[in-house]
């Protein structure tokens, strides 16, 4: 049985530019995020994997076409009720890390809370520095810290305020393969032990085998799904896709 989506879209389209620079960057795509899962989105570049998750995440408008996070339309929001959303429901972790350079790992943990003036469930916090292995790193400034502990930050960070959704975008692209294989384990952890829903951008078939379902983009439409992914699999979708664009 499927779980109820956490974030769905209908009938999504965006357009980048007008005339000769217009680019249909997603073309009428019907899309769900089941609760309490992880999604990886692939697809060859371009192919809109980032405009999809900009545009449920709310960080970018539709040209039309309709996103719900929970039961709420994204379209009905004011720029501050979106603002709030991003905030409190939703968690970000990029490929660039974006880090506050002068708050403590802890500080950076806890600052989407600060700014909404909530204080931190300490269960809650307790279990995700365990899960991040920061304990001893807590009051060091990113500067101090590997790349790989950074990202370990920033994905705290994002879980710190219980979100509906965390967003990954290429997560691990500016990792190594031990501190890759630290942060998806950790993305993993965070739905299968903190119940989080999880969806992820990624161009390496290692990392989305640690989905439960893969989405594959090719030119701004849905054209494949994969559940129970082993990377060999993605792999061999990946190759088709890659043939049938060129
Ligand atoms: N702000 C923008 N203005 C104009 N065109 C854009 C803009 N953002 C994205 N595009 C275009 O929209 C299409 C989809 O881009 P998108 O970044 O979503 O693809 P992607 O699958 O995430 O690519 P990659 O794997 O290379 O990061 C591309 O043709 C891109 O050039």
């Amino acid at each position: 049985m499927q779980n109820q989506p956490a974030a769905r879209a209908r009938a999504l389209t965006k357009v980048y530019g007008d005339g000769d620079s217009r680019v249909v960057a997603l073309s009428s795509v019907d899309v769900e995020f089941y609760s309490g899962r992880f999604t990886a989105i692939m697809g060859p570049s371009g192919s809109g994997k980032s405009t999809l998750m900009h545009c449920v995440a709310g960080l970018d408008a539709p040209t039309s076409g309709e996103v719900f996070l929970g039961d709420a339309e994204l379209a009905d929001m004011t720029d501050n009720q979106l603002t709030a959303l991003r905030r409190d429901r939703v968690g970000f972790v990029f490929q660039a890390f974006n880090l506050l350079p002068t708050l403590t790992a802890w500080e950076n943990i806890t600052l989407p809370l600060d700014l909404a003036g909530r204080e931190p469930d300490r269960e809650l916090a307790d279990a995700i520095v365990d899960a991040v292995g920061l304990r001893d790193r807590l009051h060091h400034r990113p500067a101090q810290l590997s790349g790989g502990q950074q990202q370990r930050v920033a994905c705290a960070r994002a879980l710190i305020t219980n979100p509906d959704v965390v967003f990954a975008d290429e997560p691990t692209g500016a990792l190594d393969s031990r501190s890759s294989a630290d942060l998806l384990d950790l993305l993993r952890t965070s739905v299968d032990r903190f119940g989080r829903t999880v969806v992820m951008v990624t161009h390496e078939p290692a990392a989305a085998a640690y989905a439960d379902r893969v989405l594959f983009l090719a030119d701004g439409r849905l054209v494949d799904e994969l559940t129970a992914p082993t990377a060999d699999r993605v792999l061999d979708r990946m190759k088709h896709l890659e043939r049938v664009a060129v």
